[in-house]
């Protein structure tokens, strides 16, 4: 078909090489392939360098995220690990002040232990993180909306902004909220696009994974020498895993987000401060209608009191305490000791970090018996 097909399409549509006819992409569980000849040594011989059934998950991967360059390594930190394994000592890096905790904890190690400067900066205002890029600035990390404050940045904004002091700057832009659904970094500026793949892509909890999307074959080759140097390419089985999840990507999100939706309205009901950017009330609602296709499935909220938050976690019934996003079934944690732990007390306190901020991760289940377990766990636990 010539015209151009619509990603819900293009998820369950999965081309792959096989000798048998077998409808479904078979699982290559082989670290060795032998050469056809010396003459011709055949596109494999090593799974650490490439394998078939991680070749046809990037293939695929590559139309979903219309990216011309996609690599599956074994997760979303790995990802974020071979990116910044380009960085030398002195090298200035500007990052978000509200990151994932792994993604804090991997940029403070390469500020402390390679001399990478690394400086964290509040992405919602423009003025302040541009005034901090300068042409010598070598990357910028951004996440929108952040996990778990829900900030939104202007993406391309910054991104043009960073490319016009330093045309190799790298915009580095984390995904695993919005999944290509729901944003399209690349194509607002971002010059690497990665996703922890253990959320929303696979949707199922049962892999470890990560992505990493880029237009530049410069940088693809850097990627890839990381990749298949270190040996960080996403394992046979889990990325036969990961093809089967992508193909109910669209229909789990389009429900976690239509059952987040009106859980948002729901709290925001019983006057409860709600951080979601399908809200009007976000400050960067509209921001985030023009630069994304959905709010997502992921919201937090504030109960004025530590202790209360635990209470409400613990009688929740349906939702699970558990890290992580994007799993089918809905979960609830307390990110600072949780998801952020990672992130010190102090430097909570000085990114304005609430210690009892509830994250909820809506899941797909029937939205009135979420909002029940909710309704009822506020009450046992004296909230309302
Ligand atoms: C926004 C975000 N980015 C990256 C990661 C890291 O992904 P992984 O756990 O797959 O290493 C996570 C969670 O772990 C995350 O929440
Ligand atoms: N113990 C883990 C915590 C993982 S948190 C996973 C996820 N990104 C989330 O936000 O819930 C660690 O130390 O990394």
């Amino acid at each position: 078909m010539s015209k151009q097909l619509s990603l819900e399409t293009e998820l369950v549509h999965v081309s792959h090489k096989d000798g048998n006819n077998a409808s479904v992409a078979p699982v290559y569980l082989s670290a060795t392939f032998k050469p056809n000849s010396f003459d011709d040594m055949g596109e494999f011989d090593y799974t650490r360098s490439g394998n078939p059934t991680r070749a046809t998950l990037q293939q695929h991967l590559s139309k979903v995220m219309k990216a011309k360059f996609v690599y599956a390594v074994n997760s979303g930190m790995a990802a974020l690990d071979v990116i910044v394994r380009s960085l030398a000592p002195g090298d200035e890096v500007v990052a978000g002040d509200d990151l994932y905790g792994g993604t804090d904890r991997l940029l403070t190690y390469i500020k402390t232990v390679n001399g990478v400067k690394v400086g964290h900066y509040d992405t919602t205002n423009l003025e302040l993180i541009t005034s901090k890029i300068t042409k010598t600035t070598k990357m910028v990390f951004l996440e929108s909306p952040t996990n778990p404050l829900i900030k939104i940045c202007d993406l391309k904004a910054i991104a043009d902004y960073a490319h016009k002091q330093n045309p190799e700057c790298v915009v580095v832009f984390d995904n695993t909220m919005m999944t290509p659904l729901l944003m399209s970094p690349l194509e607002l500026g971002a010059d690497i696009q990665y996703e922890s793949a253990t959320k929303y892509m696979n949707g199922h909890h049962d892999v470890m994974a990560g992505v990493l999307a880029t237009n530049s074959e410069v940088l693809a080759k850097k990627l890839f020498f990381v990749i298949n140097a270190t040996g960080s390419g996403l394992a046979p089985f889990d990325s036969w895993l990961m093809i089967r999840g992508l193909k109910t990507m669209a229909l789990r999100v389009e429900r976690q987000q239509e059952n987040a939706i009106k859980i948002a309205n729901w709290l925001e009901s019983q006057n409860v401060k709600v951080r979601y950017p399908g809200l009007k009330s976000h400050p960067h609602y509209e921001l985030h209608n023009k630069q994304s296709r959905g709010p997502g499935a992921v919201l937090s909220f504030e109960t004025g009191d530590v202790s209360l938050s635990k209470k409400i976690i613990e009688a929740c019934e349906l939702y699970s305490v558990t890290v992580s996003f994007g799993y089918v079934c809905s979960l609830i944690s307390l990110p600072c000791l949780m998801s952020h732990a990672s992130i010190s007390a102090e430097t909570r306190k000085e990114r304005d970090f609430p210690e009892d901020l509830i994250r909820l991760c809506v899941g797909i289940e029937n939205v009135d018996d979420l909002i029940d377990d909710l309704d009822s766990a506020f009450k046992k636990s004296g909230f309302k």
